[in-house]
């Protein structure tokens, strides 16, 4: 049977930990066929990211149009975008296509060891191009507090997070709590701004959480692929993304990935 598809429009991590590549084999742990619109190609390892070449955005764009056009697109989630050209080509290439599926916005600014994933300016661009075009955005506490300006340090702090973004368009907002610090459990917050629903998970001791982001929103993105509601995709996603950080592996001298294997032992 044919399965599902999903659409990445991310950037390459060499290590193969986030990305496109944690994009890709999260599509293939959740059953939906994986297309690819790559906007940049970086140079990283477990130690950090140590440059990137951007695709030039015709490209890009011709990428989303080519696969939607013969492939068809159940559901696209964006990644590491680059710059603002690339986001606003993206943007504009996702209205003629008539933006007839879901579509996360993941608003990748840096990698987990803080370096930059976006030229300067261009986290303006994701958020006045694309999340009003977004069904979900998933920021975490860093590309929250860039955003709004809020801090998260508690759930009062979390949701008044949630409500900032959703001003800026999307229909529901994602604010992952995996870097909170001083709770016992991670949470995250879903809204729409009339529903709160706060998914609680225990927190794994492990420095191993590369690509945890990537996971989580292409997990996300899968589900809606196979048509299921925005709060049980994000539900299935959690329990997801939980079992690949309890399951991820040391790699390199630096920080390791979080892991889908365990779904080859279903
Ligand atoms: N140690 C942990 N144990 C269990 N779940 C975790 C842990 N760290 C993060 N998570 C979960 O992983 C998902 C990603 O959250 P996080 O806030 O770390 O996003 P992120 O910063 O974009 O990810 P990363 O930069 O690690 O790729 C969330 O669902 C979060 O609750
Ligand atoms: C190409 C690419 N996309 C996204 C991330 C973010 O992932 P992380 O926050 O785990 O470093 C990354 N490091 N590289």
């Amino acid at each position: 049977m044919t399965p599902r598809t999903a659409l990445t429009i991310a950037g390459s991590d060499s290590g193969g930990g986030a990305g496109i590549q944690a994009d890709l084999r999260t599509f293939f742990a959740n059953g939906v066929h994986g297309l690819v619109a790559l906007t940049a190609v970086t140079v990283q390892n477990s130690l950090g990211v140590q440059g990137f070449t951007e695709i030039p955005a015709e490209v890009v764009c011709a990428q989303i149009k080519a696969v939607a056009s013969d492939m068809g697109v159940d559901a696209a989630k964006t990644g590491m975008l680059a710059t603002a050209e690339i986001i606003r080509s993206v943007a504009k290439t996702l209205d003629e296509l008539g933006l007839d599926f879901p579509l996360v916005v993941d608003p990748v600014a840096a990698s987990m060891t803080g370096h930059a994933l976006l030229r300067e300016d261009a986290l303006e661009a994701i958020r006045t191009e694309l999340f009003p075009r977004a069904t979900l955005i998933t920021p975490n506490l860093d590309e929250v507090r860039l955003l709004t300006g809020v801090s998260v340090v508690d759930p009062a702090s979390q949701r008044t997070a949630a409500d900032a973004l959703l001003e800026f368009g999307s229909r529901w907002v994602l604010v992952k709590g995996g870097h909170m610090t001083g709770t016992e459990d991670c949470v995250d917050l879903l809204s729409d701004g009339r529903e709160y629903l706060e998914l609680t998970g225990p927190r794994y001791l492990t420095e191993n959480t590369h690509g945890g982001g990537d996971t989580l929103a292409s997990a996300i993105t899968a589900s809606l692929a196979k048509g299921t509601s925005v709060p049980d995709a994000v539900a299935a996603g959690k329990k997801f993304i939980e079992r690949c950080v309890a399951e991820s592996y040391s790699l390199g001298a630096g920080v390791g990935p979080v892991s889908p294997f365990w779904v080859l032992d279903r």
